[in-house]
């Protein structure tokens, strides 16, 4: 179970990202974080595993309390949580296993890593979380020749073979087209429910968080405006997080669209 307690963070330049943040998110949970721009997203997801420093309040992850630990023991406990960024982050002129294998890197060390030399149960189950995502064919191909969605699979892999306790996720489709945002979104929440899988998904696009996520967070001005099943965000509801923002432009998704090829 990850406890947020007041958390907050006000960055050098005097901006207020986050203020009094309570939250507890039980294991299992996939919850998507949604609200405007400079609302505190993607702060609040970095506070968690300190890549950003809160500037007071607590962060537990079950019986650890993150916010108290040292370097060392926060290089630990990152094995625990997986991140999944927008933009992949993979290295582009490695393979796609040796990207899904250095998400191994926390517990290998990073000589082993540099060598290459993974034990052969990573590597075996580097090919098994590949196989699921559907890239087993690519395992030899350089990051850099693989589509949006055929990359941000690849990162998916990398956050899961550190077998983590949580996942944070932080606009996991901006740079993808609506179909592949969906796949993407239901790759992320089947993965979460075969493996009882917490997960924390910051995203823009309303709609995708509504048809997928069990709970959503809504985000305003560094206060949570909103804790709710996704049934009930109504359009009152919307804009009480949105303001006078037309929540409507944050769904990517048409109308029209076809779903039959998915
Ligand atoms: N490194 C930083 N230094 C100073 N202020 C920052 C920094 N990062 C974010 N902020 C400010 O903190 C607030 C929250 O930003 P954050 O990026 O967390 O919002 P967000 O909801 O993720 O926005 P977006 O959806 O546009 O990514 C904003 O006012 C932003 O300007």
């Amino acid at each position: 179970m990850l406890k947020l307690e007041q958390l907050e963070k006000t960055y050098r330049t005097g901006d207020k990202a986050l203020t009094g943040i309570d939250l507890t998110v039980p294991d299992g949970q996939v919850l998507a974080l949604i609200g405007p721009s400079g609302a505190g997203k993607s702060t609040l997801i970095r506070c968690i595993n300190r890549l950003v420093e809160p500037t007071a309040g607590r962060v537990w992850l079950d019986d650890l309390e993150l916010t108290r630990l040292s370097a060392t023991g926060l290089r630990n406990a990152r094995r625990q949580m997986g991140m999944i960024f927008q933009e992949y982050a993979l290295v582009e002129r490695l393979t796609v296993m040796e990207n899904v294998l250095s998400g191994r890197l926390g517990y290998v060390g990073f000589w082993r890593s540099y060598l290459r030399r993974y034990p052969q149960a990573d590597v075996d189950e580097a090919f098994r979380l590949l196989d699921r995502v559907g890239l087993l064919a690519m395992a030899d191909k350089r990051a850099d020749e693989l589509s949006g969605g055929q990359r941000q699979r690849v990162g998916i892999c990398r956050a899961l073979i550190q077998n983590p306790k949580l996942l944070l996720v932080d606009e996991p489709t901006a740079s993808l087209d609506p179909k592949t945002s969906r796949q993407i979104m239901r790759l992320i929440c089947e993965l979460c429910a075969e493996r009882g899988l917490a997960a924390i998904i910051n995203i823009h696009d309303v709609a995708l968080a509504q048809r997928f996520v069990q709970r959503v967070v809504g985000l305003r001005a560094g206060s949570i405006a909103f804790d709710g099943a996704p049934d009930r965000l109504s359009p009152e509801v919307l804009t009480s997080i949105y303001g006078e923002e037309d929540w409507e432009a944050t769904s990517q998704q048409a109308e029209d669209e076809s779903e039959g090829a998915e």
